[in-house]
């Protein structure tokens, strides 16, 4: 590990993660050698599906400016996937930054799909099918309904990147833009399993090659700022989750933030022709297949808004609900939906009679609904032959009681729910702390289970309907 005098607190070495993610900027400082979280801050960013990245910005410098990074030796930035940040030859940003939930571009993903052979063509040129999310399909969007925009743009990079780059410019040590093998799989021209850009298929899109970032190994350094601070590669911020909760083989991560995650570490590539399963790379050098929804958490605050409680009584309310609640079933498309690919869907509330028409049917449909729509995942692991020995529940909806007692018996695994922690800037900051000693392996960081909640052998008969009407109901609605 490498020391130096003023960034060492109390004989510790200091190290920051910071996740950058849809809805906020959090930033943890963690004891280098054992993971301790010491300090943490967190700042909002604005509501919608484009941003300006100076707002992420702000919310880095809000959340630090009470002093968090003071005696921090090392930092890196875990950041919201496939954002496409343009910048043009100076380096400035030429439009707000498209975000991973923003679906204009479900057009250009079809064309994009169609022109290259199909959604298997992709799988095997990219690792993954392609949806709206993925940055190849924003500059399709972008080259088709923005070419003056377009003209002007030099160089796209990633959330991550960009936060990446802007702590080294601020710290007057900017030298390249670069990413790294997690974030760069997300964007539909980086290859996990050959570890390459394809820049025929960034041309494809947008109709010339732009300058896109280096892509740096996983201890690499980015960079370091005049002032001593050693910046990270950084990732994407289900990779940095990844890394925060020292996964093992068999242990499945559910994920109920802004999007719906469900992801696990993985020696090799996983090539999924369905499009479920994107064929991520993760933080350590290895892989991460994973689903994504883009709705989570806030089906759950919406559903509360709509009965008009907060969501410590919406859990209350869903809990007193009986398995099916009562034959509700909500399909939960608030935003359109990623996983199943129905980018203009909106959501379905089935079921309805005058004798289950009650706040608590509500709560547990939407529970219950939330979640199915990530069985789908858990399930699509099980199909390539994943082993899903136990499901690790994180995200701000994790916090929810009702979310944890109905996710067992829906996933058909053993839940546990680790120790409430940022777990994206917690696996930011051991990537800082891996870079800063040099060593062939990220320190060994214990994950602390806060509880675990076991499959109930009455439940499981009642889940597996419940499952069967959800997946019954999403046919009948959308054909597929
Ligand atoms: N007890 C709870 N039940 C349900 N949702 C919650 C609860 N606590 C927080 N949330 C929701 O979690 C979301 C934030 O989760 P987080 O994982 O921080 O998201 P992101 O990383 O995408 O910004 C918010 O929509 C918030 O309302
Ligand atoms: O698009 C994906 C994963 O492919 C999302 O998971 C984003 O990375 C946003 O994450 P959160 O803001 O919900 O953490």
């Amino acid at each position: 590990m490498e020391h130096q005098g003023d960034h060492v607190t109390d004989g510790r070495t200091l190290v920051a993660g910071v996740d950058s993610s849809t809805q906020s900027t959090k930033i943890v400082v963690c004891d280098a050698e054992t993971g301790q979280v010491v300090r943490s801050a967190r700042a909002p960013h604005p509501d919608g599906t484009e941003v300006h990245p100076d707002r992420w910005w702000e919310a880095y410098e809000q959340a630090a400016a009470g002093g968090i990074l003071e005696g921090v030796a090392a930092i890196a930035v875990g950041g919201q996937q496939h954002g496409m940040v343009t910048l043009d030859d100076e380096d400035t940003v030429v439009r707000d930054a498209l975000l991973w939930n923003d679906t204009r571009s479900a057009g250009a993903a079809r064309d994009l799909t169609a022109e290259l052979g199909g959604a298997a063509a992709w799988v095997e040129a990219v690792g993954s099918a392609l949806v709206p999310s993925f940055t190849v399909t924003k500059l399709r969007w972008l080259a088709e309904h923005e070419p003056e925009r377009a003209a002007r743009v030099a160089r796209v990079v990633l959330p991550h990147d960009w936060m990446t780059g802007r702590i080294l410019q601020q710290g007057n040590g900017f030298e390249r833009w670069s990413t790294d093998r997690g974030d760069a799989s997300g964007t539909g021209y980086w290859s996990a399993a050959d570890g390459d850009y394809r820049l025929d298929l960034l041309e494809r899109a947008f109709g010339r090659v732009v300058e896109v970032p280096e892509v740096l190994s996983p201890a690499q350094r980015a960079g370091r700022t005049t002032g001593g601070l050693l910046v990270a590669a950084g990732t994407g911020d289900n990779m940095g989750a990844a890394l925060g909760l020292t996964l093992q083989p068999g242990d499945v991560v559910v994920s109920l933030g802004t999007s719906g995650t469900v992801f696990t570490p993985h020696r090799s590539a996983i090539r999924d022709e369905s499009g479920a399963i994107a064929g991520f790379a993760d933080a350590t050098g290895h892989h991460l297949p994973l689903m994504c929804t883009l709705n989570a958490a806030r089906v759950l605050t919406a559903t509360a808004r709509m009965i008009g409680v907060d969501l410590a009584e919406l859990d209350r309310l869903a809990l007193q609900a009986s398995p099916g609640a009562g034959g509700l079933s909500l399909l939960p498309y608030l935003d359109g939906e990623r996983t199943p690919d129905l980018p203009d869907a909106t959501g379905t509330l089935a079921g309805l009679t005058r004798s289950n028409a009650t706040p608590e049917n509500l709560a547990r449909a939407a529970v219950e609904g939330m979640l199915c729509n990530l069985v789908a995942g858990v399930d699509a692991l099980r199909d390539k032959d994943v082993e899903v020995r136990r499901i690790l529940l994180i995200g701000g909806a994790a916090a929810s009681r009702a979310v944890r007692e109905v996710a067992p018996g829906l996933f058909r695994a053993p839940v546990v729910v680790p120790a409430p922690a940022e777990y994206v800037g917690v696996g930011a900051a051991r990537q800082a702390a891996w870079a800063l000693s040099a060593e062939p392996a990220p320190p060994t960081w214990d994950l602390e289970i806060d509880s675990e909640y076991a499959v109930r052998p009455g439940d499981e008969q009642a889940h597996a309907d419940v499952v069967a009407r959800y997946q019954a109901l999403v046919t009948r609605t959308h054909g597929i």
